[in-house]
């Protein structure tokens, strides 16, 4: 079976990483979404619940079964350990279930794989894992408010969530390629995107 090219996309909340996904899959990529595939994990029946049920008790799961994120935002929020917990039973998860999707996507033809993962940089693993690494920056000032406009977020609970990321210095660092999406509507990044399709070959 051919190798597709794997590319690791990774941002700050609110960077617009999903947004450039979604453009880069407008030009044929695959996409495989870390966010997505953490969020049916923690859904009624995801496979990440039985576990999360015995590490933090039945207050962390909702009366329909699913992961209650308000309660463990909170959680999380008062008791930083509390995040790495969570990380050790979702993120091993979020490994084996990438790798699954991706390899289904290399047997459908797929040509770029494209992984869209927050913490990319977070957990060194991930580098090894793809042949290169676009970074999508911006202002944290615009990383706030993009991230309020489209959640219930206050301003303390994003610049909390973002205390908890790398700095954009050590995003650049790891990055083979920087967006920069500030200051430019939707149509010029879009432009941005293709002048980088053009240097993957898309
Ligand atoms: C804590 C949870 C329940 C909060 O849920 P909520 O619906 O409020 O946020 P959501 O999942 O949409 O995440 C929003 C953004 O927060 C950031 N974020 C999420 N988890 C983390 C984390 N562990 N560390 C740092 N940033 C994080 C990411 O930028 C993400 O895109 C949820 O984020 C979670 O289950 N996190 C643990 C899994 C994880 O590490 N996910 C992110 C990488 S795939
Ligand atoms: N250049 C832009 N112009 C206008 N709106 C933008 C631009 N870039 C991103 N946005 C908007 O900002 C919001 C955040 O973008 P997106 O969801 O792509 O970010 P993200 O990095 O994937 O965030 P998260 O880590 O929280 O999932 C979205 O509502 C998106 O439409």
């Amino acid at each position: 079976m051919h190798r597709a090219k794997r590319l690791g996309l990774t941002g700050g909340i609110g960077s617009g990483k999903s947004t450039v996904a979604r453009m880069l899959a407008e030009r044929g990529a695959a996409i495989v979404d870390a966010d997505a595939i953490s969020r049916s994990l923690t859904t009624a029946g995801g496979l990440a619940m039985p576990q999360i049920e015995v590490e933090f008790g039945n207050n962390a799961v909702g009366a329909d079964g699913a992961l209650d994120r308000s309660f463990m935002r909170n959680l999380i929020f008062q008791e930083p350990q509390a995040r790495l917990r969570l990380e050790a039973i979702v993120h091993p998860l979020i490994s084996s279930l990438t790798e699954r999707q991706a390899l289904q996507a290399e047997a459908c033809g797929a040509q770029l794989l494209v992984f869209d993962v927050p913490l990319l940089v977070e957990s060194g693993r991930w580098r090894q894992q793809v042949d290169a690494v676009v970074v999508v920056d911006c202002e944290e000032e615009t990383q706030i408010l993009r991230t309020m406009a489209r959640s219930n977020l206050e301003r303390p609970a994003v610049t909390h969530i973002m205390a908890a990321q790398a700095s954009r210095q050590q995003r650049r660092a790891a990055a083979d390629c920087v967006i920069y999406n500030d200051g430019l509507d939707l149509a010029a990044l879009r432009q941005e995107v293709l002048s980088i399709s053009a240097w993957l070959q898309l």
